[in-house]
């Protein structure tokens, strides 16, 4: 007898990539809006007299609404009831909306001088489309963690999110190279905010593209003997929350990212107090970290597709990183080929743990939950990222204080510790995940790819 095979779109490996690589520009549009004002610190404070208060409020708005009004939540809810398309599409004109306000703000055309609740007028405003920009960001990061699953689930599915990880770290990396040559070509620090508001609309209108092919893989979908997905229920939040495995997979992350990004933030001022680089230099030696990830991530991604073992592979991430930060912390070898070496050596780590923890959550979470499990992972993850940068600044100010004429300002010891700290729990937390993993049978250290 000869077995009828129905086919699906995403049998098709053209289509399956074509579709990545639609959705991953868009995400490469969202990082590079979320990253762009970073090297423009200094010419705020020159040119609108922001000071480092204002650009802390600024940069904190990011995750307001995602946090205090649960808005990642409900975005994760929405994402499983409405499913990828309308989520997709209205993340993307959230994003739009967020970057025109912020664009808005920092432009020539806002009246300077006001204030709202006491802040400056225009960093109020400002933060208020980064607000909202973030929650277009962090949902329609969800949303395309979900539609990778749905294209790549049993096939390359680490190396499709290491790929889009990739892409999207090219747009990290786009904000720090050219959006200090750019505010300089055109003599305005809002021209480079101008180009993200155009690259979102560019992404919108490459998501519109996506709708199309997503439409075409339902049908497809449809006229195969696949098994409909049942719909979703309020009370599957509660099942994914009463998940053991899900807790340490969300612990994990905001472990793990608490002690990356936010070190990131404070990376450029480490260089320059502890390894004595030039200021004007000091942002290349952190600026090697996001293009590290870019060549590595779709490499381990790829290779827990093939061989398994995501478990043993977030364990040796945290381990790495437990060693980079103590490293940062120990008074030895303070040269800067050291710190970049160590810094090469974080980018090893930054690729290893994303690279599988992504694409563990669908062996730990059903698919008609996974919207709701990646928006509490993401809204757990922006806890520390919201929280950690305050800390930081608070023991930097409070107990790291150096001062003395011709010396450097501060003693990174304390801050370095506080971030081993965090590799240190982030290890427990994977070791302890490892165990559940060979308890509940979830599949961690197998390979995603299933052989026919
Ligand atoms: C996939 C993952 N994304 C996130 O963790 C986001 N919640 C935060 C993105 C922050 C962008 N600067 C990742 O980028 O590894």
């Amino acid at each position: 007898m000869i077995e009828k095979i129905h086919q699906t779109l995403r049998d098709s490996a053209v289509a399956r990539w074509s579709a990545l690589g639609v959705v991953a520009f868009t995400m490469l549009c969202g990082y590079f809006l979320t990253d762009v004002m970073a090297p423009l610190k200094p010419m705020l404070e020159a040119q609108l007299l922001w000071d480092s208060t204002d650009y802390g409020i600024f940069t904190s708005a990011y995750g307001w609404f995602n946090v205090f009004l649960l808005m990642l939540i409900f975005g994760g809810i929405i994402l499983d009831k409405m499913g990828v398309r309308f989520t997709g599409l209205g993340a993307c004109f959230l994003m739009v909306i967020g970057a025109g306000i912020k664009y808005y703000a920092i432009s020539d055309f806002f009246p300077l001088g006001g204030q709202i609740f006491g802040i400056n007028s225009q960093v109020m405003i400002a933060g208020l489309g980064y607000a909202i920009f973030g929650v277009g960001v962090e949902t329609a990061g969800i949303t395309v963690s979900k539609i990778i699953v749905k294209w790549f689930k049993g096939k390359e599915m680490a190396l499709a999110m290491g790929l889009e990880m990739a892409t999207a770290r090219l747009g990290t990396s786009l904000a720090l190279i050219i959006t200090v040559p750019l505010a300089d070509t055109f003599q305005s620090v809002s021209a480079p905010i101008l180009l993200c508001l155009i690259m979102l609309c560019i992404g919108t209108i490459a998501f519109l593209v996506y709708t199309v092919m997503d439409r075409k893989l339902d049908k497809s979908i449809d006229e195969s003997d696949a098994e409909p997905e049942e719909p979703f229920k309020v009370k599957d939040i509660w099942e994914v929350m009463a998940n053991k495995g899900f807790w340490l997979v969300a612990l994990l992350c905001v472990l793990f990212y608490s002690a990356v990004f936010p070190f990131l933030k404070y990376a450029t001022d480490l260089m320059v107090n502890k390894y004595a680089v030039d200021p004007k230099l000091a942002g290349i030696i952190p600026g090697l970290l996001p293009f590290g990830t870019i060549i590595l991530t779709p490499l381990f991604g790829n290779l827990y597709d093939r061989k398994g073992k995501g478990a043993t592979i977030m364990m040796i991430g945290a381990i790495m990183l437990i060693c980079v930060h103590g490293l940062f912390a120990l008074p030895l070898l303070n040269e800067w080929w050291f710190a970049t070496l160590v810094m090469i050596t974080l980018g090893v780590a930054f690729s290893l743990v994303p690279s599988a923890m992504w694409p563990s959550v669908p062996k730990i979470i059903p698919e008609k939950q996974l919207g709701t499990a990646y928006a509490l992972i993401f809204w757990v993850q922006n806890w520390g990222l919201m929280g950690v940068p305050a800390l930081i600044g608070w023991v930097l100010d409070r107990y790291c204080k150096l001062g003395g004429e011709g010396q450097p300002a501060y003693d990174y010891t304390l801050p370095m510790i506080i971030f081993t700290s965090f590799g240190i729990l982030a290890l427990i937390v994977a070791i302890m995940l490892k165990r559940e993993d060979k308890k509940k049978g979830y599949g961690l250290e197998l390979p995603n790819i299933k052989k026919n």
